[in-house]
């Protein structure tokens, strides 16, 4: 019998993305507050003769299929390390917005990498497991582990942050994508002959979500990415003034962009601000979705 493994991963919200100046490397410290949100694709592996990879859902068309394809780095990556061949197909169902700033590449990969481990039961520790993970991006050791977490270094170096509740978001998908390297390269033309300060996490957003209080929270969110996504897409300030305007508490790019989020004060108003958002016309669609939600599972039958 050919064994299969599912593997189901959540995208995520940056609560704070605080942006410091670029590295030597290139990459740009960070003290990113990363909260799981529930839209979730789920990555199945099943023994094949060859590493081939598969995708449906929605934005399927815009998803690689060759080697490049973070599920496909994962499953070559962990292969690898244990010494053997990546032959596995891999199949993604795909609901996370492609190249939206909702971590779906990364989660896919944190997904394969999980999935593959128990396919082929290699014993690797959690460490090994997360540590793979920063190999394939900054996003991608969250997307395993989800849940709320302070990400320093490029976002990779992950601590636990405590949520005492449940938060109601609204996400409003944009037509096409940003691309991340180029959000950044937009951040250090606009900072360029400032004094970047360190980054660091926000005492009154840390409390906020312990707290589990919405309000507070409203008013702590922050996103040092949201001027170059504004910048390099100016129609989104449309879409952030139709969600503010229909109620929601708070608004800001999500991550890189271009996907806008609204933090809102429970299911009622998120859906009234997600038909809100829908008929302005600003954007392509909405999605409605809590956080905080668990990281990659195996899926049981
Ligand atoms: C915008 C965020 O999604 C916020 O969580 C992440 O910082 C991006 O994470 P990611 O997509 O996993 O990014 P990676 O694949 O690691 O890096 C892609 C590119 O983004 C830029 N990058 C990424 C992370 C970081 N801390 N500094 C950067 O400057 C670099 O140009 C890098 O070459
Ligand atoms: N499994 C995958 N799913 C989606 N895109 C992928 C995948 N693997 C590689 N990519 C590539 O990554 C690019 C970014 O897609 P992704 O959906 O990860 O963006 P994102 O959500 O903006 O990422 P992040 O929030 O981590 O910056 C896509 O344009 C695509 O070319």
């Amino acid at each position: 019998m050919t064994r299969s493994v599912t593997v189901r991963v959540p995208a995520k919200v940056n609560a704070q993305l605080a942006v410091g100046a670029p590295r030597a490397d290139g990459f740009h410290d960070l003290a990113n507050v990363f909260l799981a949100v529930g839209l979730y694709d789920e990555v199945t592996v099943t023994p094949a003769d060859r590493l081939t990879v598969t995708c449906s859902g929605p934005d399927a068309a815009q998803v690689p299929l060759d080697a490049t394809n973070l599920a496909a780095r994962a499953a070559t990556a962990l292969a690898g390390r244990y010494g053997r061949t990546p032959d596995v197909h891999i199949h993604i169902d795909k609901d996370i917005p492609v190249a939206g700033g909702m971590a779906g590449g990364s989660a896919d990969g944190a997904a394969a990498l999980l999935a593959c481990d128990a396919l082929w039961s290699t014993g690797a520790s959690r460490e090994e497991l997360l540590a793979l993970c920063a190999g394939l991006g900054s996003d991608v050791p969250f997307s395993l582990v989800g849940g709320a977490a302070l990400g320093l270094g490029r976002g990779e170096l992950l601590t636990p942050v405590e949520v005492g509740g449940t938060f109601h978001w609204v996400f409003a998908v944009a037509d096409g994508g940003l691309s991340t390297p180029a959000v950044y390269g937009e951040f250090d033309r606009l900072t360029a002959g400032t004094d970047v300060p360190e980054p660091t996490a926000s005492a009154a957003l840390l409390t906020a979500l312990r707290a589990g209080d919405t309000t507070a929270l409203a008013d702590a969110l922050s996103n040092d990415l949201q001027a170059a996504a504004l910048s390099l897409r100016p129609s989104l300030a449309a879409t952030l003034a139709a969600g503010t305007s229909a109620g929601a508490l708070a608004a800001l790019v999500s991550g890189s962009g271009p996907t806008t989020a609204f933090l809102v004060a429970d299911e009622e108003s998120a859906e009234k601000t997600a038909h809100a958002l829908i008929t302005s016309g600003t954007c392509r669609s909405a999605r409605v979705a809590v956080s905080p939600a668990p990281g990659a599972t195996v899926q049981r039958p």
